[in-house]
């Protein structure tokens, strides 16, 4: 694969002397469908180059903001720039690539008739062969849209943000449903272009994914940010540690942030492993098998957006508990 195609176009990759170009800026911008709030006010900048992580759980407010960033939909309050402008403007939208968490790709259409469709739009388009080649669909050139497997037609989607060499690229969920070895090679391709200077914001609920791509995460939770910090930062911040272990029930002791048990194994979310376990004992209920370990990102993430939750609440509502691995979170 050429990594020069990912090179983007303009002077993104090489900025001049000083901090890089913004990306994205917003200013207070929300957004609601009619007295539903699904963004609330929110200031957010990405500065160019940044390859920039969104979670949150389902309608948290992610799409809504992908759609008001890349100039799909207008805010209700605020504003928002891309590139120093609006995002609204085609001169602007040019700059970018968007990869929606569903595409419509016309079934009858050819692979390679979408993709020069697509390259239209642009000055200085990658050229059909190396576009489809760089995403292994070079052998799909002649078969029609609707004859391609599910994988096949994310990889399109997906290579289509590419097309016109953008210095940003917005991917919603652009690895879901592909095997792990196709989701790999994706990742292959959204680090190099980072490499190269491009700028990314993705939606994932492969939480791997944001793992292991991205520098900054982005945490949405009912239209707020909840947080925005690196990942390691966020693990921290959080501080969560999971202890399983094996018995019939757990008393409800106070440390304990989430419960699930699987496979006969209780596994218990808390700030303080330590506290925790000393109170299992001191409580005399039988147990075995004890494991502690730090939370995942996932894990730590939910306590994130518990807590959110939880200051959001009016006083008096009990706490929730979440039902990890079974939760709404993508
Ligand atoms: N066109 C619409 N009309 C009314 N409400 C909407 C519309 N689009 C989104 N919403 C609501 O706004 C909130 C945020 O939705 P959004 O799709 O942005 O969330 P999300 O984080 O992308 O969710 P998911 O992960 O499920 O895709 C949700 O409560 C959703 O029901």
């Amino acid at each position: 694969m050429a990594r020069t195609l990912l090179t983007p176009a303009a002077s993104a990759a090489a900025p001049s002397a000083g901090a890089p170009p913004m990306a994205v800026r917003t200013m207070g911008m929300s957004r609601s469908y009619g007295d539903k709030t699904a963004l609330h006010p929110i200031d957010l900048e990405i500065r160019g180059g940044e390859l920039v992580g969104l979670l949150g759980p389902n309608g948290a407010g992610k799409s809504t903001l992908l759609s008001l960033l890349v100039g799909l939909r207008r805010p209700t309050s605020g504003h928002c720039e891309l590139f120093g402008g609006d995002p609204r403007r085609a001169v602007h939208r040019r700059l970018i690539g968007v990869t929606p968490q569903e595409t419509g790709l016309p079934p009858t259409l050819r692979v390679g008739e979408v993709a020069d469709f697509a390259a239209a739009h642009y000055e200085n388009p990658v050229p059909r062969g190396e576009l489809l080649d760089h995403f292994g669909l070079l052998d799909k050139e002649r078969r029609q849209t609707g004859g391609l497997s599910g994988g096949e037609k994310r990889r399109l989607a997906v290579a289509l943000a590419f097309v016109g060499r953008p210095r940003m690229v917005f991917l919603d969920e652009p690895t879901t449903g592909l095997d792990v070895e196709t989701r790999r090679t994706l990742w292959e391709v959204i680090r190099a272009f980072h490499a190269e200077g491009g700028t990314v914001l993705l939606t994932s609920h492969y939480l791997e994914e944001i793992e292991q791509l991205a520098d900054r995460v982005v945490v949405l939770t009912r239209g707020r940010v909840a947080a925005d910090d690196t990942v390691d930062a966020l693990r921290g911040l959080v501080r969560a540690q999971r202890v399983s272990l094996l018995a019939d029930e757990v008393p409800p002791l106070p440390g304990i942030l989430t419960s699930e048990r699987v496979d006969g194994r209780i596994h218990l979310l808390t700030p303080d492993a330590d506290a925790l376990v000393r109170d299992l004992v001191m409580s005399g209920a039988p147990f075995s098998g004890l494991e502690v370990r730090s939370a995942t990102l996932e894990e730590a993430f939910l306590t994130l957006a518990d807590e959110a939750e939880a200051d959001d609440a009016p006083a008096g509502t009990p706490a929730k508990t979440t039902q990890l691995g079974n939760g709404p979170w993508r």
